[in-house]
C-alpha cells in the first residue's frame, strides 16, 4: 500500500513529504501489531479513512510556519501525524490520556523524522500553554469538548482563519450542534475528496 492517494489530493507536497507518507503504512502496520490502535478493517484503509481523513482539514484552511496546534485525544496520531507531515514548519502538540496510545505516536514520528511533533500522555484539560488551532477527531461531543479547550488559546490571530477549533465528524450532527449552543462553521469534505467516505464527513469550525 503505498500514499498514492495522498498525492491525488496534494499534489504539491515534496518528494520528503511523499516518502514520510508512504512510510505510515509499514510503520503503523508494524506498531498496531503491538498496540493497536486502528482497527484491522481500517488499516486496509490507512491512507483514505485516516490519513486523508486527517487531512481535510488543510482542504479548509492553511497551518502558518510557527503557529502551535494542539491535538486533543490524538489516538494513534490521528489528524496530528499527518498533518505534522503536511506542515513541517508548524508546532504540533498531540495528547492522549491512554498512554500506550501516544508511545505508537513517539515511535512513528520518530521513524517518520517529524521534528515538529510533540506527543504527551496527559488529559488534555491538564496540558498548560497557548495553541493557535486545536484540531480533534472522535473524542467527544462538542457540548463536552469545548470547556477542555476554550481557555488554551492564543490571543492574536495570523491566519485567514481565526484562531480556534477544527473538529473532523461525521453524520447528522444538528442535535450535537444545537445542544453545544456554539456558533459553528461547517465545511463537507465531499466537495474536496470524491470517496464515498466521505460523503457525510465535515470539518467544524469554532471559532474562539
Ligand atoms: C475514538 S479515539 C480517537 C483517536 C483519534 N483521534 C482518531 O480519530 O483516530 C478517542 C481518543 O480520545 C482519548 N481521550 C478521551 N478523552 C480524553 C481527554 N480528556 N484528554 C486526552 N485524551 C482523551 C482516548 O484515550 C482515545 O484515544
Amino acid at each position: 500500500m503505498d500514499a498514492g492517494l495522498i498525492n491525488k489530493y496534494f499534489p504539491e507536497i515534496t518528494s520528503q513529504q511523499q516518502e514520510q507518507f508512504n512510510q505510515l503504512s509499514e510503520l503503523y502496520n508494524y506498531w498496531n501489531q503491538q498496540i493497536n490502535v486502528i482497527s484491522r478493517k481500517d488499516m486496509d484503509s490507512l491512507y483514505e479513512r485516516h490519513v486523508l481523513h486527517s487531512l481535510g482539514i488543510a482542504k479548509v484552511m492553511s497551518f502558518l510556519p510557527g503557529e502551535h496546534v494542539l491535538d486533543v485525544g490524538t489516538g494513534g496520531g490521528f489528524p496530528g501525524v499527518p498533518l505534522a507531515i503536511l506542515y513541517p514548519e508548524t508546532d504540533f502538540h498531540l495528547v492522549d490520556s491512554i498512554g500506550k496510545k501516544i508511545k505508537v505516536v513517539s515511535e512513528v514520528a520518530s521513524a517518520a523524522g517529524l521534528k515538529n511533533l510533540k506527543a504527551t500522555h496527559s488529559r488534555a484539560e491538564q496540558i498548560p500553554g497557548k495553541f493557535d488551532f486545536v484540531v480533534s477527531r472522535a473524542v467527544t461531543q462538542l457540548k463536552d469538548f469545548y470547556p477542555w479547550v476554550k481557555g488554551k488559546f492564543n490571543k492574536d490571530s495570523k491566519n485567514t482563519l481565526p484562531n480556534g477549533i477544527l473538529y473532523l465528524k461525521g453524520g447528522d450532527l444538528k442535535q450535537e450542534i444545537a445542544e453545544s449552543g456554539l456558533a459553528v462553521q461547517q465545511y463537507f469534505l465531499k466537495n474536496y475528496f470524491e470517496e464515498e467516505f466521505f460523503e457525510t464527513k465535515q470539518v467544524i469550525y469554532v471559532k474562539i
